[in-house]
């Protein structure tokens, strides 16, 4: 191989003998190619970025290499050493680590017992002390807080993220795989997530990141490789002379127009979609996660909810729909009070939802795509023994035609789809019906860039059918640009309710972090305050759209 060297960003100069070379791999699953002599290196002290389309191969790619999948054909090396890497054992051996979009960790196991499992498949067996000292110790290095303690299950997405990525480190990764890390992270999350990234390629670790999204790429990644239907279209060139449009172009091979500006009002005659009074609930460790929340969506109105994460956005959410009982206040939707019905008075008042979590959330592991879809709405195909299975394959056909977002065929499990594809499952079945409700939790999460605007027109779509829709995001703009109103919450208070039209990212980003009052009025939510700042509360607009 030819000694080629490159700057590393520390100005050091690495030796290019890549620290992982693929060499035109392919991989076929029945019809679908999913790999197409696809090659692709990593170099030590470098940032690979890994772009396209949902479906275009980057999984397929990252399982081949961490040993999940056999290749058809190509070839592997590690290090200039040719390689078969037959299992995720031999990888982690040969120093490559991968972090998985949905995390592999035991959420009734706390995090050293989870890391003690993952070192025993290794067939390393260390005691629960020593690895407790050893995980504090990595957790201090790597400047990524982990309690070694700390129950999985009682982690918010963002902590298990870290965990995982602290257990991939300490397991010796010289090349470590990111699959969409960033698409469960808030973004100041996200910023810690690269300040680290950076520390591990200044070590001359080689990183490979999957991202949907292009101010990532240009913010983190040296090189950029885009696939598209298998195949490579741009191979490890630098992204940051790159423009987005020319990005977007090669990985969808055409241009994605922007989103409407217009918005026009809606008027309806009907009851708010949804009205939180003096709202209080539990989160799942038994702590008031939301505290005297009073909010109201109102129909034909889009209010985003902007916060860090674990702010009390899932339990908004769940309490929304009636899946979360409430310890304080009321909840009704459309009018109608949710009282303790659950889930089921949620829904019967015409709440659909996409949820946070769908994997483990929603997704039952051994059903199809069409049983999802007729679960949702189960009561319009019950026949008196059974599902009238027709019916429900025809609403799945009509969904699919109406919300054009490329659900994967009725007869695939849900659970084997990527990421992106369970999103499109979860959104079709909320968006393509015309409940008067609609919560979404980060609902362009691990979609690409065409599927993103997609689902924001359907949002829209939604909002000018006279919908209320309750939608949480991670990001910013996404929000600013879809919203009517952004409610920002912190700490389960919520600290102001702002026009999106005319808010900003300071005006977000210090409600994000405003320490509430311990009393029952968010402080920039007063009049003064709200007066001073140009932020509306939800008390001054009365639920009026802005
Ligand atoms: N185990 C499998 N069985 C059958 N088909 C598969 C399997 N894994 C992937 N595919 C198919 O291979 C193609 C590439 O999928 P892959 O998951 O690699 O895409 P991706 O780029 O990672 O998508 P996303 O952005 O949604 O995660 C898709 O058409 C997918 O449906």
């Amino acid at each position: 191989m030819s000694a080629v060297t490159a700057t590393a960003p520390d100005g050091q100069t690495a030796t290019a003998e890549p620290l992982l070379r693929v060499t035109d791999f392919t991989k076929r699953f029945g019809e679908v190619l999913a790999n197409s002599d696809v090659s692709f290196d990593v170099r030590p002290g470098e940032v690979h970025a890994l772009i396209g389309e949902n479906g275009a191969g980057k999984s397929t790619l990252l399982k081949l290499i961490y040993g999940m999948y056999k290749p058809d054909s190509g070839e592997l090396r590690v290090a200039g050493e040719q390689v078969a890497v037959g299992s995720p054992t031999q990888a982690r051996a040969l120093g490559i680590g991968m972090v998985f979009q949905d995390l592999r960790l035991v959420p009734a196991f706390t995090v050293t017992e989870n890391y003690a499992l993952a070192l025993a498949t290794s067939g390393i067996t260390i005691r629960q002390a020593e690895l407790r000292r050893r995980i504090t110790e990595a957790s201090e290095t790597y400047g990524l807080a982990v309690d070694p303690t700390a129950l999985v299950r009682h982690l918010s997405i963002g902590e298990r993220q870290r965990t995982e990525i602290l257990k991939v480190l300490m397991s010796g990764a010289r090349i470590v795989i990111l699959d969409e890390p960033t698409s469960v992270l808030a973004p100041t999350e996200v910023e810690a997530l690269f300040a680290m990234v950076n520390g591990l390629r200044a070590q001359g670790l080689g990183i490979v990141i999957v991202t949907h999204k292009l101010a990532e790429v240009r913010a983190i990644a040296d090189r950029v490789t885009v696939l598209r239907g298998g195949r490579v279209v741009l191979s490890g060139v630098d992204p940051k002379p790159m423009t987005d449009a020319e990005l977007i172009e090669a990985m969808v091979g055409q241009t994605v127009a922007a989103l409407p500006a217009e918005r026009p009002t809606v008027t309806s005659d009907a009851p708010p979609a949804l009205e939180l009074t003096d709202v209080s609930a539990l989160g799942d460790r038994g702590v008031t996660a939301l505290r005297d929340v009073t909010l109201t969506v109102n129909p034909g109105e889009i209010v985003g909810v902007a916060g860090v994460a674990g702010s009390g956005q899932r339990e908004l959410c769940e309490v929304a729909v009636g899946a979360r009982s409430v310890s304080a206040g009321t909840v009704r939707v459309n009018g109608r009070e949710l009282g303790r019905g659950g889930p089921t008075a949620g829904i019967a008042a015409g709440a659909v939802d996409v949820p946070e979590d769908p994997v483990n959330d929603a997704v039952v592991p051994t059903l199809t795509v069409l049983e999802h879809m007729a679960l949702s709405h189960l009561k319009a195909f019950l026949r008196r023994i059974g599902v009238d299975w027709r019916r429900a394959g025809k609403h799945t056909t009509d969904i699919n035609e109406k919300v054009q977002l490329r659900m994967a065929p009725a007869h695939r499990r849900v659970a084997d789809l990527s990421g992106g594809n369970i999103q499109r499952v979860m959104l079709s079945r909320a968006l393509g019906r015309e409940a008067p409700l609609v919560v979404a939790a980060y609902p362009s999460r691990g979609l690409d860039i065409a599927t993103t605007r997609r689902t924001q027109e359907l949002l829209l779509a939604r909002r000018a059918e006279g919908a209320g829709l309750l939608v949480v995001s991670e990001d910013l703009d996404e929000l600013m640009a879809v919203a009517d109103r952004i409610a920002v919450f912190c700490a389960g208070r919520l600290t102001g309710v702002v026009a999106a039209a005319t808010t900003n990212r300071q005006e977000l980003g210090a409600l994000m972090t405003a320490t509430g009052p311990a009393t029952d009025q968010p402080a920039d939510t007063t009049p003064a305050a709200a007066a001073a700042s140009g932020t509306q509360t939800d008390a001054q607009t009365g639920g009026e759209q802005s």
